[in-house]
Order: C-alpha cells, then structure tokens, then sequence
C-alpha cells in the first residue's frame, strides 16, 4: 500500500490534518461501450466516474481533476497503458491503480503490479465483481487514510508534547522502577548544569542533596495509586558547581507514579515514576530574605521585637505549662548617644553591631538577644531555674562591655544599665515584662549607671513622675513656676567674680522643687527647651541690667543642643538681648561637648557669627564628651569648663587628677579660658590653684542663689574674698 504524501501542514504541529482526498474513479479503457456499463453502473451505487478510452485523455483528465482510483486496461504487454501506469505513480502517486487485463497468464498482471497498479483484475469480469473490487478497493483507502490521520495526529501531538517538555523551563523527568532516569528534559542543563544524556541511566540520587536524599528517598519509594498517585515534595538538589549561581537549587517536584494497566481495580505493576520539577531557588531566597527582614535588625542581625514577642510569647507557653521562671532583661547602653551624636553615625552603628558580638557570647542556647532599636537591647532567658541565673546573665553582661572598643582609631568606653523583669514574679503577660523590665532600666538609669535592678512595684512610681513632668512642663511657663538662680564665677589670681552661671528652678505645683538634670531631658524631648531656653535667657538678662554694681558681670547659660540647632537662633539671641539692652559681648554660651556633632558647619557659623557680635563660648562639662581637638580649634570656644566629676575625684590620699592636669595643660596651649566646675573644698581649690587654673565655680564659693541673694552677695563678696584669702 503506498503511503499518503506529506501533507502542507506536517511542520506546523498546531495545525489540523488535510486528508480530505478525492474517492473519485477514474476509467480507461479503449472499448466506449464497455466504459458507458461502466459508467452506469458506477452512477448506479453513486460513485464518481470519469472516462477516458485513450491515455492521453486521461492526462489530460487528471490535469484537472483530484482522482483517487485509476482503472487502467491494457492488453498483453500493451507499452501505452503500462507507460500511463508509471507515468501514475510518478507524478499522481495518490492515485491508486488497479489493472484490468484479458491476459490469461501471469505475466501481464506481474507487469502491471511492477509499473505502479496495487491490483488486477482479469476481463471478463462480472460487473458485481468489478464493483466489489472498487468499493474494497476504496474501502482499504479509506482505512488506510485513518490509519494515516491517526498517525500523523500522533505524531503532531507527540511533536507539540516534546516541543513543550523541551522548552518549558521546568525540568521534567522519567524515573524507571529503581529509580534511574529514563529521560530528562533539556532544562537540566540550566537547571543542575547537566545535560539530559549524562543524567539519563544515573539513579536521582545523584543530583539530590546528601540532607534530602533520605526524604527523596521516601517519597519516591511511596506507592500510592488513584488520585493520590501524584505528590509534591520540595527537594534541594545540586547543581554542578560553578558561575555566579548558587549550586543547591530547591525545586518544587510533581511526581506521578507509572503503573502497567490490569483489567481489575487492582493497581498494576510499578514501572517507574514522572514528574516535573520547578525551580524555585530564588523565590524561595526572597522569601527567606523578607522573612529574614520582618524579624531581625539589619545593623547588628539580632532578632528584632516582632521575633522577640513570638520567642516571648512561646517562652511563656512553656513557663505556664511548666510552672518555671522566664527573665526578660532591657539593657540600655550608658553613653552610646554621646558616641554618636560627637563622632558620627558610621561610629555609633560600628559600635551597636561590636556591642552585639559581646552580649551575644553572654548567652545559652535557647536565650534571645534582641536589639529593639537604638542602643536598647533585649534579652530573654527562657526557663531559668531562679532569680539568680538572671543576675549572673546580667553580671556577664555588664562585664562583656567593661573593656573598651576600638572603633576607627577611637578607644571607646561604654557601659551598660540592665532592668530585669521575671515571670510570674512581676508581670504574667509579655507587655507587661516587657514594660516592667524597661521600668527597672530606667531606675538603674538614674539611680546608678552601670548596673542591673530588677523590677519593684516603687518603680512604677517613676514612670508616673516622667509623665507628671512632661504634663506639667507644658504649661510651667504659663503659670510662672520657673525661676532663676545664679552661681558666680571666682577669677582665682584676683579672687574676683566675675561672671554668674545662670541656672533654671522649677516649684510644681504639687511635686515640689524639680531639678533641672530631671527635667531638662523632658524640656529636649518635647521641645519644650525652646521657649523655656529664650525665657531663661530674657528673664537673666533683665535682671542681671537691674543688679547695682553688676555692670563689669558676665553672664553664663546653658544651651541645649536643640536651642542651637534652630535656623534663627542667632536672631533670636540678638534680639532677647536687644529688648533687654543687655550687652551681647557680656554673654557666656556654655554648650556642651556633644553638642558639636552633626551640622558642625551650621553650628561653627552660627557661633563665629556671635562671637564676631562679643558674645564667648565654653565648652561644658569638659572631659566627658568625646569632641576631638580638630573641632575645638575650628570653633570660636573662649573657655573650657572641666566637668565636676573630675574636679571631686581630687580628695586627700589620693592621686590627684591627672586628667585635670592633662586638661588645664591643653587649655593652656589652645590658649583657652579654663574654669573648674563643682570646687567644694579648701584641697581642691589649692591644688586647681598650684595647676593655675584661671576660674572656679563651686558649693565652696556659693550654691546657685536667687537673684536678690545675687546682689547681696555681690555687695558682701570683697569682705569674705579677705577672710578666704579671696
Ligand atoms: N555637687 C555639686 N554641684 C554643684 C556645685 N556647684 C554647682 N553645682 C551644680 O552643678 C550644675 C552645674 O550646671 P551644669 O553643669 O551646667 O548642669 C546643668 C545644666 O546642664 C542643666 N541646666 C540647668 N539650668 C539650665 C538651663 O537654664 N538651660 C539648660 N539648657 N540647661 C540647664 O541642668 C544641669 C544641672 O543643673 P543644676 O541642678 O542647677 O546643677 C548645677 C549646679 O547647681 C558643687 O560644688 N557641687
């Protein structure tokens, strides 16, 4: 049987089949009568018939028209029709030929079947006979073109399902029984940097990670049959290594389960497995990344407070069902922010993540170390056998940062105060160890840096105090509860005052005297310090213009760093001495060392522009700080105030100050102004006078006094400066 040619559409696996074919019959015969039977009998049973008593005439017949039959007749070894035959094969080799021959021998129809007829039939023939050779004849086309379509449909479909499998990014694989790959997608290449024929024999082992093999292996190993034949299961496999690319890809596996078909319900025989697996590597690294993200801090990489409050949370489940002790510790880092406002961010974040590297050798495994922002750290210790393992974490802690830390060239001394709050002694529910532990830092804060407390309900207190400030503060200056006291400056060689410190009172109206270290934080956190600061300074000056005989005093006030960082703050300062009248070169601005940090330009502008107007500059608080000598020298600083810590550590039996040595050395150099803060006694003020330091201030002179005790003082000063030798 001949094959039917290949139809237009055959590389198009998209396209439909066209075998629609002509059933046409075609007669040739040289006898018209027998070609007219012919006919009438064809048109009888309804099938299409042309004649041609000559080949040429069926030439030219088939020139125009789709035939599917040819019926040659030909006699002995008639050349005509065996050349129109050929002539068939050749160029209509759709058409299927059937010889008819009178030759009683063989030869004829051999001929025939050699020169292109697929069958013969011998004359006479019954016309029943012809017929039922012509209906079987187009009957097996018939067939035979299904036959075709069927195959060729396979065909396309297998041509499309391979183009899919070899182009889908996916890696889409055939295991046999054991495991071993009977085929494996092109993707494999990009995907594992294999290519197909080096994977196809391999067991699947060899490509999946040695931590998953066992549960591949399980897996693979499941017989499940029905709708529970396919599973999903996610596998880390191993790239060959090499590029930019991590070599463990996670893929998403499908696999189905091939099994032999059986005419029960039983399964049959396992043959092997198919499937396909996606990669999901990078979506699975972004996801990891965004969950990394939503729970750690990304400066120091500690869990951060939405991991702390689930390990919190699982801690406490654990506690209840255990009857044991939870500890939450809130450690605040003393002097961080003076670290950072002075020598700059990339400093401070350097230290946070240093600072993290120790407490984090501090800790058990199972204890969480959060950082919650800032320079406050969490700590949680699940379980604790007592009260007692709390306090051994909080001694380790605070000694882990005892040692300095070495921060682009700085030697930097940090110290930690820790607040500790322990369940169920002092609170049952994670806001409330949590808010209690940050209650007792806060104490530890203020009652003694460096330490550790753990939560009393007094402390509670505290915190009440905190908002009664804030409350109050806002409307203080309304009400008129500020007053200002002053403290004078002595000119050690001529025992002299020279200037007055002025410092802010506050009475609250219920809590009494407020000190100004409690409540000048608040001022800066609400900015409150603003208004407060310019009223301080309007009230001084006016009533230093009324004192007598005060004409030659300078006056000295403390600015926050706040007051300065305003755009308008020169103006501001010019036109409250302006409305007073007060004299802008009798002014004093004490800032302190932190304040020079982060706009230093702005600052040294605003302050050259005073100091242009008379105004001077000290620096305060002197030596706790960490401003650097090239800052000093760009500033327009007159004075240099050593802090009081130093100037109290100077007590008999003891080896005296050298640090107040160092600094009134320096001051000296820089050609500075240097004044002692916090003289309390007779041995302080010698040894300060041995080091000539020029100024003083301190309890020894006067307390801060208000301003008619000002003036009195001011009256009495040259008799006591005698009896003191001053
Ligand atoms: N132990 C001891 N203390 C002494 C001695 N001599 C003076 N003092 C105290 O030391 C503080 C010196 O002021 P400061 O260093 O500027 O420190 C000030 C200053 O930083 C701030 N402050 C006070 N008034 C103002 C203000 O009007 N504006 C701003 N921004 N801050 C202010 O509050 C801090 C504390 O002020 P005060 O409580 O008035 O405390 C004053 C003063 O009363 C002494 O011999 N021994």
């Amino acid at each position: 049987m001949k094959a039917i040619p290949p139809t237009p559409n055959e590389d198009d696996p998209l396209q439909p089949p066209a075998y629609e074919r002509s059933e046409r019959i075609l007669a040739v015969d040289r006898h018209p009568r027998l070609l007219e039977s012919l006919d009438l009998l064809a048109s009888a049973r309804g099938i299409p018939l042309d004649t041609a008593e000559t080949p040429d005439e069926a030439r030219a017949l088939l020139a125009d028209t789709d035939y599917g039959l040819a019926l040659v007749e030909m006699q002995g070894g008639d050349e005509t029709s065996l050349g129109l035959m050929e002539w068939l094969r050749e160029h209509h080799g759709a058409v299927d030929v059937i010889a008819l021959t009178a030759d009683p021998t063989c030869k004829a129809p051999i001929e025939a079947l050699r020169r292109g007829a697929s069958e013969f039939i011998r004359k006479p023939y019954a016309p029943e006979a012809l017929l039922a050779t012509l209906e079987n004849t187009l009957e097996r086309r018939r067939l035979h073109r299904q036959n075709e379509q069927i195959r060729h449909r396979l065909k396309r479909s297998e041509r499309l399902y391979r183009f899919i499998v070899e182009n889908s990014p996916d890696f889409i694989y055939v295991l046999d029984a054991q495991g071993r790959f009977t085929f494996a997608s092109r993707s494999t290449e990009k995907l594992l940097g294999i290519g197909p024929e080096a994977l196809v024999g391999e067991h699947f082992q060899r490509v999946v990670l040695a931590e998953d093999r066992e549960v591949a292996e399980f897996r693979f190993n499941e017989r499940r049959t029905g709708h529970r034949a396919t599973h999903n299961l996610e596998l880390r496999l191993c790239a060959q290594p090499g590029g930019a690319r991590n070599p463990v890809r996670t893929v998403d596996l499908t696999a189905m389960g091939i099994y032999a078909d059986t005419d029960s319900d039983q399964p049959g025989q396992y043959l092997g497995t198919y499937g396909i697996a996606r990669d999901v590597t990078e979506r699975k690294q972004a996801e990891s990344i965004v969950h990394y993200q939503a729970h750690h801090d990304l400066l120091t990489g500690l869990p951060n407070r939405a991991l702390l409050k689930d390990r919190l949370g699982q801690a406490l489940a654990q506690a209840r069902r255990d009857n044991s002790e939870v500890a939450v510790l809130f450690l605040d880092l003393d002097r961080f922010k003076v670290v950072n406002d002075s020598l700059g961010h990339s400093v401070g974040d350097e230290l946070l993540q240093r600072v993290a590297h120790r407490l984090r050798g501090c800790l058990r495994e199972g204890d969480t170390l959060a950082r919650l922002g800032g320079d406050e750290f969490t700590l949680l210790l699940p379980a604790i056998p007592d009260r007692r393992a709390a306090e051994r974490v909080a001694e380790k802690c605070i000694g882990a940062l005892e040692a300095p830390f070495l921060v682009h060239d700085h030697r930097l001394f940090l110290g930690v105060s820790i607040g500790i709050a322990v369940y169920p002694e002092h609170g049952e529910t994670q806001e409330v160890l949590i808010k209690h532990a940050d209650v007792a830092m806060y104490h530890v804060k203020d009652e003694h840096k460096g330490h550790y407390s753990f939560f009393d309900a007094a402390m509670s207190n505290r915190i009440d105090r905190h908002l009664n400030i804030e409350t109050g503060l806002r409307q203080a200056l309304d009400n008129q509860e500020f007053r200002v006291v002053y403290q004078p400056q002595v000119d050690v060689e001529t025992g002299a005052i020279t200037a007055m410190e002025a410092l802010i009172r506050w009475q609250h109206p219920e809590a009494g005297e407020i000190s100004p270290g409690e409540f000048i934080p608040v001022a800066e956190q609400t900015g409150l310090i603003i208004p407060i600061g310019d009223w301080l300074l309007h009230t001084a000056c006016e009533e230093m213009l009324r004192w007598p005989g005060a004409e030659h005093l300078r006056l000295a006030v403390n600015l926050s760093p706040l007051q300065l960082n305003q755009r308008d703050f020169v103006q501001r300062v010019g036109e409250i001495c302006g409305n007073t009248g007060f004299p802008l070169s009798r002014l004093d601005l004490e800032i302190t060392e932190n304040l020079l940090m982060r706009d230093v330009d702005s600052v040294v502008e605003k302050l050259r522009t005073l100091s242009r107007l008379g105004v001077t500059v000290a620096i305060d608080d002197f030596g706790t700080g960490y401003s650097s000598l090239s800052y000093l020298q760009r500033l327009p600083i007159h004075t240099l105030k050593i802090d009081q810590s130093f100037i109290q550590a100077i007590r008999e039996g003891q080896d005296e100050g050298t640090l107040v040595e160092t600094i009134i050395a320096m001051a000296q150099g820089l050609d500075l102004r240097v004044v002692a803060e916090g003289v309390e006694t007779e041995r302080q003020l010698n040894y300060l006078r041995r080091l000539k330091c020029g100024y003083m201030q301190g309890y020894y002179f006067s307390r801060p006094i208000n301003g008619r005790d000002a003036v009195n003082l001011l009256g009495s000063w040259p008799r006591e400066r005698e009896a003191t030798g001053y």
